[in-house]
Parts: C-alpha cells; structure tokens; sequence
C-alpha cells in the first residue's frame, strides 16, 4: 500500500490498543512507525516491570506489520516530571494519579517532540478517545466505548497536542479491537489490559511505597478523637477503604466495619468512621488546585456541567464555578462517596472532556451548610 497520508509515529506499548492503532493507521494510508518508550529504569531488583516482555510483543506486532520500531528511553524526563511529584504528593498526605501527569509530560510533550526529530507532523497512541471539532476548535471527546473511555486520564492536554494526536481506537468498542488483532494474527490479541501504574505493576502498593517513603505511625481515630487503633503512614490509606484497626479493646463501639474518612496531616491522625455510608464519607462540594482546561480556558458560562472524581466512574451532575486561583468550585447535585484528594476532578461539557484539576479540599453536605 502507498502512503497517501503522511507520516505518523505510533506510541507502541506492546499491547493490544496500540499494535490494533498502527493496523488501522496503515489501513487509512498513513506512513507508520512506531515507537516504544521506556519511562522506568527496572533495575530496581525486583521482577515487576513487564518492560522487556512488552518491548518484545510490539517488536513483533511491528515486525508482523512491516512497520519499522523506534525505542527511547525517558526514565530521567519521568522521574523528574513525573515521579518526585507522586511522591511528594504522597508525602502532603493525598492520593496522586501519576497516569495523568504522564500522559502531559510524557506521552503527549516528550513523545512529540521526539516524533518531531523524526519528521513526523503526528502522533498516534491507543488511548480510548476521540477528537471532534466543535465550535470551531479541536476537542477531546469521549471514547466511544463508555466502559474503556480515557479522557479522564487525558484532561491536562492541551488541545494543540491533542490536534496532533490520532486516536484510532476511540472510535471502537473494545471487544472490535481484539477481534481485529486475532483477525491479523497479532500476537497481543489476547494479551490481558495492563491494570495499575506503569512502573508498579502487580506488586503490592505498599512494598512499592516503602522503598521510597520511610514509615510513620500514628493512631487511628474517631472524628471525636477516640484512639481505636493504630496505623503505619497516612499514605497507605485511601479515604473510603475498609480500615482493619488492628488492636482489640473497642468495647465502647458496636462490631460494625471501619471506614477511612479522613487523613489529619498535622496530627498523623487516620480518622475513621463506622458504616459503609456514614455521612463523613460522602462529599458534597469540593474545591481545586489551578485547572488544566485542554481549551487553556474555563468555559465562557459557569453553570451545570458533569464530573467525574476518579476513572471508571460515570460522569455526575454537578454546577461548577470559577475560583480566583485558576482553581473550580464544584457542588454535585448528589454528595459523591470517598472523593480522594490529590485525585483529580475531570469536567464534562456532554462528550467535551473540559478539562480537570487535583481536588484539594472537600467538604461533606453537613460541613458545606455551616
Ligand atoms: N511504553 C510505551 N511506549 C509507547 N507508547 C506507549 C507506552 N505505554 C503506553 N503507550 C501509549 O499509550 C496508550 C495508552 O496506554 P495505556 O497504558 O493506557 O495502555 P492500554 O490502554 O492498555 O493500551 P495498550 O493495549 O496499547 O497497552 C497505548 O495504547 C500506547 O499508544
């Protein structure tokens, strides 16, 4: 096949999203190369990083496509950009998504430059979104797949990244794109979707964590201030998990399971509340951190838009208004449960990802009514 439609660098992560893209860009008439990133140095003694298994499936997806492979490695531009912030966020107490930070710095900052040098205008990555023109500007969109949708993960692109990136399998329910691959003997076919943060793999988050954050006990609490047990660091806690307390002795308190409510940096204190759905667990409005909006603006009117507080969620109703920090308001028309922050609010204009930004501080309804 000739290529008609100019030369694009397709981000090869050696699974199955990214070899069916290059598949269909050759199929469009695109001049395809691809390129494998290395974004974490392994030899960190452990066997978690898939890094060599992945490098050999998308050499042979390449291979099977006639396509030539590129590798990089930006281990130094993630640990700088990426990774110290992840910890250090981490350390103020909150739940970072590095996944998004990645996706800003790396995928879509670092990885065009790089496509850049190598003559190509465009990038193409497996991510389960779409570009549209709306008003007369490049969007992001939902993917099409509602179950696999990635445009939380992309909010802090900014739209002239986005205007030169290539979706091809946001267009495509996910059971299409294996049977695609099967259909064109691709080896990643059946391969399972990678699940976690990158460079954590399957092992244990806290394993992980410890090499990097030395431990830091302190006592679980009440919201009264009880101590009812003891914890190893705030930062191995996700608000809304069940939380064992580890000691006995609560006689003063009905066997009813702990949830995590809130973490009280000052003191070290874990405060802990009973009942899956006690109200300190659900959050009514939220504020925060300067937005990244991938229009590099808020939207002209405030005013009801959707949200989402983490990935997979479905998107909910809620009425936004600007801070003066750059930051949002947001209120949700139903209090939210376990709204975490350091994760990020992502805005939704119907299939508009608006953009989003790391949630600061959040407050229950009974707190917002004071
Ligand atoms: N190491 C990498 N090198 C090059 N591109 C990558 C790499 N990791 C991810 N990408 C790009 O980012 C996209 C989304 O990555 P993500 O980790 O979410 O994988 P995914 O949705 O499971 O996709 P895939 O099935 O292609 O691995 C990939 O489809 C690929 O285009």
């Amino acid at each position: 096949m000739t290529a008609t439609q100019g030369k694009v660098i397709v981000g090869m992560s050696g699974g199955v999203d990214s070899s069916v893209s290059a598949l269909l860009l050759l199929e469009q008439g695109y001049e395809v190369e691809g390129l494998f990133m290395k974004n974490w140095d392994e030899d960190d003694g452990t066997e978690y990083c898939t890094a060599k298994e992945d490098l050999a499936d998308a050499e042979a997806v390449c291979a099977k496509l006639g396509i030539k492979l590129h590798t990089a490695n930006f281990a130094a531009e993630y640990w700088d950009n990426v990774f110290e912030h992840f910890l250090a966020e981490y350390q103020a107490g909150r739940t970072p998504n590095p996944d998004i930070l990645c996706n800003r710095e790396i995928k879509f900052k670092v990885f065009l430059e790089y496509a850049e040098m190598l003559g190509a205008e465009k990038i193409a990555t497996g991510h389960y979104v779409r570009e549209g023109f709306r008003d007369g500007r490049p969007r992001l969109l939902k993917g099409l797949d509602a179950n696999k949708d990635q445009s939380y993960f992309l909010h802090a692109v900014p739209e002239a990244a986005i205007a030169r990136t290539l979706f091809p399998v946001g267009e495509l329910e996910k059971p299409e794109v294996r049977a695609l691959a099967e259909r064109h003997d691709l080896v990643t076919a059946r391969k399972k979707d990678s699940t976690g943060i990158c460079f954590i793999g399957e092992r244990r988050f806290r394993d992980f964590l410890q090499q990097y954050l030395p431990a830091q006990p302190g006592t679980i609490e009440t919201p009264d201030g009880d101590v009812i047990g003891e914890h190893m660091g705030l930062m191995y806690h996700t608000l809304g998990q069940r939380q064992g307390l580890g000691i006995g002795g609560l006689a003063d308190y009905p066997d009813a399971p702990w949830f995590v409510a809130a973490k009280d940096l000052e003191r070290n204190v874990l405060v802990a509340v009973q009942g899956k759905h006690h109200p300190l667990l659900y959050t009514d409005s939220l504020a925060t951190e300067p937005m990244d909006w991938v229009a590099g603006e808020p939207p002209a009117a405030e005013g009801r838009l959707t949200a989402k507080t983490r990935y997979r969620q479905t998107d909910v109703p809620c009425r936004f208004e600007a801070a003066e920090d750059g930051g949002v308001r947001v209120r949700f028309d139903d209090p939210q449960r376990a709204v975490t922050p350091g994760q990020s609010l992502v805005l939704y204009d119907g299939e508009i990802c608006l953009g989003g930004g790391v949630i600061k501080a959040t407050w229950s309804a009974e707190e917002s009514a004071r």
